[in-house]
């Protein structure tokens, strides 16, 4: 086990023999999990908060990312006086199975082989990180959890938190997510992997060189121009049409040798638009992995809860005690606010408390990232309840 301090958080990656049956079929054995905590497991252990990471995350939920240097990419809700609040929880972050921080995924080590596993790597589903996360718990003594985070795909995990383990979580928040992926959203996902695949650097995934680690830090050759792309496409997801006409309208990006944005009658980037997405495409290569990309677009397009559960959402809540607070944003066309209500009805079906509250944002999905009293305000105090 590898440790390192982290400002108020205790940064781990953690070999766990396994194996991890996956729901694809195979074994996965041993499995790293990257991984921070921050606060204290109370003597009853019953104060724990898992957070789940979206797409792109990681476990520097409220810490520097190594790479980029950037604040955690949840500073605004984890932290002392937030709604997650080390002070009062036990909070816990791990990046993603298949992910490429520190998790065991395509950028990781085959036992087998001693080389990166790449396409080798199996299949994995958003059931599958949840099991893994449950493994990290058992290692870390936690039996049951006061509650489960997460927006995005991080909503999909605490959403199949309790479908998977109902004795296991007492609450669940699920912000900016959804119970399945609809065909516009698989639609998107596949044009990011054709992006990362068309890519000549590729190479059926063999591209790291010999190395692990993200984006050739070992030597290797990466698909960086197909996984900007990649980026590029889904970033304009969780934008929103308002807030880009808002923020770059149809304004000419100014450059150097164009001081004043003129057009330059060709292909450049003319527009802010064009330039802010190309710094969003090529920034992103720095810090993730093509492979792991692949990965978890496929896990979440392959997440359905009602189909796990005899094709009937509501049964996947059946055996759970947990309370439910379910938070959407109006501009969000990614996982609209029908997806959280249609999530809202399964619960009322089975029985289960839940909150709903869809917020007025003009930032779409990834407001759930950005500042939002309102959010926090709702967060808190839900998790303030029973705690
Ligand atoms: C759990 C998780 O989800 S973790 C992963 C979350 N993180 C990400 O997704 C990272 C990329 N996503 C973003 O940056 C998202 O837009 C957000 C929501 C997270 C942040 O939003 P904001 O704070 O509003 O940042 P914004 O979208 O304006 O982007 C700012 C960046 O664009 C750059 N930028 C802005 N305008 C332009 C332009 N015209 N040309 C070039 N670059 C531009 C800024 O310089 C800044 O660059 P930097 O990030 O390298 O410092
Ligand atoms: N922008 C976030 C959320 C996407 O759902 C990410 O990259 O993970």
């Amino acid at each position: 086990m590898s440790t390192t301090d982290q400002r108020f958080g205790l940064a781990r990656t953690i070999t766990l023999p396994g194996p991890l049956r996956l729901d694809g079929g195979g074994l996965l054995s041993p499995v790293d999990i990257a991984y921070e905590t921050y606060g204290t497991l109370n003597a009853e252990g019953s104060n724990a908060v898992l957070v789940c990471h979206a797409l792109t995350g990681d476990q520097h939920v409220a810490s520097d990312h190594p790479i980029t240097g950037k604040p955690g990419w949840w500073a605004r809700m984890v932290g002392p006086g937030k709604p997650v609040d080390p002070e009062r929880h036990f909070i816990v972050c791990a990046n993603v199975l298949g992910s490429c921080m520190g998790s065991s995924g395509p950028a990781s080590l085959n036992p087998a082989t001693g080389a990166p596993w790449a396409m080798a790597f199996p299949v994995i589903t958003i059931r599958d990180m949840v099991r893994a996360q449950a493994m990290l718990l058992d290692h870390l003594g936690v039996g049951v959890l006061h509650a489960v985070v997460g927006g995005s795909m991080g909503g999909m995990q605490a959403l199949s938190w309790p479908a998977t383990f109902p004795e296991r979580v007492r609450a669940a928040v699920v912000i900016a997510s959804t119970a399945r992926h609809t065909a516009q959203n698989i639609a998107f996902h596949e044009v990011g992997r054709q992006a990362v695949m068309a890519d000549p650097k590729w190479r059926g995934g063999d591209y790291y060189g010999g190395g692990q680690g993200v984006n050739g830090q070992n030597g290797g050759d990466p698909p960086a121009a197909g996984l900007a792309v990649a980026r590029m496409a889904a970033h304009i997801t969780y934008l929103s049409e308002a807030g880009l006409t808002e923020k770059f309208g149809r304004r000419l990006q100014a450059r150097p040798d164009r001081p004043d944005g003129a057009k330059s009658f060709g292909f450049d980037a003319d527009f802010q638009i064009e330039s802010y997405l190309r710094h969003q495409g090529i920034a992103f290569v720095d810090r993730f992995d093509a492979n792991s990309y692949l990965y978890i677009t496929r896990a979440m397009d392959y997440f359905d809860l009602a189909e796990e559960h005899g094709g009937h959402l509501a049964n996947a809540f059946r055996a759970s005690k947990a309370r439910f607070c379910l938070v959407s944003f109006d501009t969000d066309w990614l996982y609209p606010t029908p997806e959280s209500r249609a999530i809202v009805h399964a619960l009322n079906a089975a029985g289960a408390p839940v909150s709903f509250v869809e917020l007025s944002s003009p930032f779409g999905h990834d407001a759930f990232l950005l500042e939002s009293p309102e959010m926090n305000r709702v967060v808190d105090g839900f998790l303030r309840v029973g705690a």
